[in-house]
């Protein structure tokens, strides 16, 4: 959330406020944005699957309509969450993250996960409800963590074939049932790079709507291991000098906060802004 957003569940049936529109192919945006009035867009011939009322921007009431598909919209195109992560400010950016996670959810949760029935919306808290079972879903999410692991003056730093190419991150992943987030860390350092780490310390935290993760951000120290890395999920990994780095991911990213925090530190120059 920001000073301008606020996240709300808010009733469809009032009329009125301003509207987003997501579809597989991303946000409508105009040359305004992707914010629209919300009875203009209505208006449209959008193909709408559901609508939430997800908040309050600029003491506006906002609501998401979910599509099946992206159709033509005049003097509109479709910018997928990722573009808006990159170059978008971060207000707008905090409205559209929600509102993907929202989409996301309630794409996935029409129909009851015990019975398979078809569920409702529940009005006033954000949740699908299926009343034969008296079963709720809330939005899904996916705690993840990511760490940077130094050793001195160096960093260990991967690749996923995933990545953009010759961009280096620190490492990450998703938590099992039964983990704390430490024995989490711990395994996944251990999966993808075969090195022991300690002196764990948390960070911060951060929301990353790709498409539910909360990035839960560590420091570790390095204390043994020579790195062999696993096969599939990591494309290159290895030790940079803080004076001699590669490229790096996105600025908003937690994974690009940890790294630059780590070589303020150590180079003793200004400490970074946590990303909003
Ligand atoms: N904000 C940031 O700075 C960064 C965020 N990330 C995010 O962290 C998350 C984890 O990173 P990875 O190294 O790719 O994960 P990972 O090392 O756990 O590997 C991903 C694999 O986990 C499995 N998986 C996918 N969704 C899952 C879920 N919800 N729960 C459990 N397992 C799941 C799949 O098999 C997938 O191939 C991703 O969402 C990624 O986008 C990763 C790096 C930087
Ligand atoms: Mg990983
Ligand atoms: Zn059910």
């Amino acid at each position: 959330m920001s000073a301008r957003w606020t996240t709300a569940v808010l009733d469809p049936q009032i009329t009125g406020g301003l509207a987003v529109a997501r579809s597989p192919e991303g946000f409508l945006v105009d040359d305004n944005g992707a914010l629209f009035p919300r009875d203009w867009l209505k208006r449209q011939d959008l193909d709408v699957l559901c609508e939430h009322g997800i908040g309050h921007f600029d003491g506006q009431p906002v609501f998401l309509l979910e599509l099946r598909s992206a159709t033509d919209v005049p003097g509109c195109s479709w910018r997928g969450l990722r573009a808006f992560m990159l170059e978008g400010d971060s207000d707008t950016y905090k409205v559209l993250g929600y509102a993907a996670q929202i989409g996301t959810w309630a794409r996935e949760h029409r129909f009851c996960g015990s019975c398979g029935q078809a569920m409702t919306q529940i009005r006033w808290e954000r949740a699908m409800y299926c009343q034969p079972c008296d079963l709720r879903s809330y939005p899904r999410i996916s705690p993840s963590m990511i760490v940077l692991v130094t050793r001195g003056d160096e960093i260990l730093l991967a690749r996923s074939p995933r990545f953009v190419t010759g961009v280096y991150s620190t490492l990450a992943g998703f938590a099992e049932p039964g983990e704390s987030a430490e024995d989490c860390l711990v395994r996944e350092v251990r999966e993808e790079v075969a090195v022991e780490v300690q002196n764990i310390q948390y960070i911060g935290s951060q929301c990353w709507p790709f498409p539910h993760s909360m990035m839960l951000g560590f420091h570790a120290e390095y204390a043994g291991g020579e790195i062999v890395m696993q096969p599939d999920e990591i494309e290159d990994a290895k030790w940079f000098s803080v004076h001699d780095l590669p490229p790096l991911p996105a600025g908003r990213s937690i994974a690009r906060y940890l790294i630059d925090l780590y070589v303020a530190r150590r180079l003793g120059c200004d400490i970074p802004a946590f990303p909003s």
